[in-house]
């Protein structure tokens, strides 16, 4: 897909308009210099040339008014065609599942968004000097052909040989532009590296030296293709200007040997040809951002059919909806594996198959050492990851795809990498008291306050916005709270009152807490207390993996 193609895909242009608005403006163009040419036969007649430079002034006219229009028409077209494309771009990621965006990885998704619809709008007002350079070209053509039909000829056969060495080189090109963006991924990657763990970076210098010496290669790499694309582009450049040189030395040397015209014929199809410069170089030098543009639409629209390929395609809203006052929920035969964990050729880590019940107001803790599979069973619990297998059911009713969303609104989480917001988004207007008491029962109103429906500041330790993230939480008032390890990175006097008091306050107000802990001293306070043992949820009494599999 091209520039043309997506600005016509996105907002089916009024080609009839564009055509005509080309026309005028092109006509217009050629025709400027078909009175220069003709009045200059008739520079000693002066009512000649004072009818000449009316004719003069009523085309520059019509050209300016037909030039501003098509430039506002096309430009505007092409912005809006990338609007379109970036709304649709966030629409699809929102309902895109988390494996999808995990999968594609978030700075291939940051790189697309940002930069390659950037390249797709610097191409935009290139998209008229091209077309009516084409537009214009097209009518000095003709003009050309009125004036002699041999240097028609040469004329065709000299742009021939230049758009046919373009074209024969597109192909190379293309495959340049497709590994630069590749390794700019890769370097975007490093680079996050780099700013994401600075603190690590500079306790290393080994490490920072290694990390460095990898963008530097990448970096070079980028730099190389892109070398090499532009020295094709400017072999491009020199080999069209030389061809158009020929070309006009070919109207003074060839044409009247080709074919018996008048000298007055030669010099205005000279005059003619040379008149061909600025379009042709217009084209010429538009072509690299053109390509760049088109490169850039490739990776766009493959990140579209990436992310459309995996939404499921019953996310009807709010097609059905469940009870959020449920008396349980009930995993049958719960399963999911990981697609792919990365580890070239060790097997998928696999959760379930895992039967449970909970049962609303219940206070559950799920234990487990490392890699046993808690964030990802919490994950396929609350329907982040899609089940390969087995059911959950919501009192009576089955989970599917129609009511999945609604599903998700049961639950609000504050997961072990969590995302603090500074705005309340989605909570509507936030109770000012509430908010304030959970901020001074939490021990934060000295560092915090809210406003504008948000907290004033979230640059503040982990554990701080940790607590900022609960209070998210319990503004939300959700049937069902998460919390994953949300104890660990708090002081102990706090770690102690949110097992002994935030949560029993949770559980008053009628919530269903489920919390991964490894705090052993808190365990006696779960009403259910399980433990994960290689994807497999067990009574923490220590039933065996076979014991529950064969009973389930
Ligand atoms: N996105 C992923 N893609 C592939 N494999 C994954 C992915 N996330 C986790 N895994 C695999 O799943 C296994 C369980 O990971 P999980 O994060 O669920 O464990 P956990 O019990 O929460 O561990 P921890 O206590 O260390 O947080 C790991 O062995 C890991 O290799």
């Amino acid at each position: 897909m091209n520039v043309f193609e997506l600005v016509n895909r996105e907002l089916r242009i009024d080609k009839k308009k564009f055509f005509t608005l080309a026309c005028i403006s092109g006509l217009a163009n050629a025709a400027v210099l078909a009175v220069i040419n003709t009045s200059a036969q008739h520079v000693s007649d002066k009512e000649d040339t004072l009818y000449y430079l009316a004719i003069f002034v009523v085309i520059v006219a019509i050209y300016v008014v037909a030039q501003k229009q098509l430039m506002f028409a096309a430009t505007a077209h092409v912005e809006q065609a990338i609007n379109n494309l970036r709304l649709k771009l966030v629409e699809d990621i929102r309902r895109s599942e988390l494996s999808t965006i995990e999968k594609i990885g978030k700075e291939e998704i940051y790189t697309i968004i940002s930069k390659e619809l950037q390249t797709m709008s610097q191409a935009s007002t290139l998209f008229v000097i091209v077309g009516q350079a084409s537009v214009l070209i097209f009518f000095t053509m003709i003009y050309i052909a009125w004036l002699s039909l041999a240097a028609f000829i040469l004329t065709i056969f000299f742009v021939s040989i230049g758009a046919g060495l373009h074209l024969l080189r597109s192909r190379e090109v293309r495959g340049y532009l497709k590994k630069s963006f590749d390794k700019e991924n890769q370097l975007v990657t490093r680079l996050s590296d780099l700013l994401d763990g600075f603190k690590e970076v500079k306790l290393s210098s080994k490490r920072a030296d290694d990390l460095e010496k990898q963008i530097f290669k990448l970096s070079d790499e980028v730099a190389e293709t892109k070398i090499k694309t532009q020295s094709i582009y400017s072999s491009d450049f020199v080999m069209s200007q030389s061809t158009f040189f020929v070309l006009t030395g070919s109207m003074v040397f060839f044409v009247p040997i080709l074919s018996s015209v008048y000298p007055d014929v030669v010099m205005k199809v000279t005059t003619t040809s040379l008149f061909l410069i600025g379009p042709i170089s217009n084209i010429v030098s538009g072509i690299p951002i053109f390509a760049n543009a088109n490169a850039a639409i490739r990776n766009v629209i493959e990140l579209e059919e990436k992310l459309k390929s995996n939404i499921p395609c019953h996310q009807e809203e709010a097609a059905d909806q469940l009870p959020q006052n449920f008396a349980t929920i009930t995993l049958s035969k719960l399963h999911f594996t990981h697609a792919d964990n990365g580890n070239g050729g060790d097997k998928s880590f696999a959760v379930g198959p895992i039967d449970f019940t909970i049962k609303k107001g219940q206070t559950i803790f799920i234990t487990g050492g490392n890699g046993s599979g808690k964030t990802s069973f919490i994950r396929l619990l609350t329907g982040l990851y899609p089940a390969d297998g087995g059911t959950i059911n919501v009192d009576r009713r089955p989970v599917n795809n129609n009511n999945l969303e609604s599903y998700r609104n049961l639950f609000s989480a504050v997961f072990s990498d969590f995302h603090l917001f500074q705005h309340f988004y989605g909570m509507g207007e936030v109770d000012f008291e509430e908010a304030n008491s959970w901020l001074n029962y939490l021990e934060m109103s000295h560092k915090v306050s809210i406003k504008n429906q948000g907290f004033s500041t979230t640059r503040l330790s982990t554990g701080q916005r940790k607590r900022l993230a609960l209070l998210a939480t319990a503004l939300e008032s959700r049937p069902i709270c998460i919390f994953d390890e949300w104890a660990a990175d708090q002081d102990p006097g706090f770690r102690d009152k949110f097992y002994t008091e935030i949560l029993p306050r949770l559980k008053a107000r009628g919530q269903t807490i489920i919390a991964i802990t490894h705090d052993d001293k808190y365990f006696h306070l779960a009403d259910t207390h399980m433990k994960m043992v290689d994807g497999m949820l067990l009574p923490s009494n220590g039933i065996s993996k076979e014991v529950i599999t064969h009973a389930g």
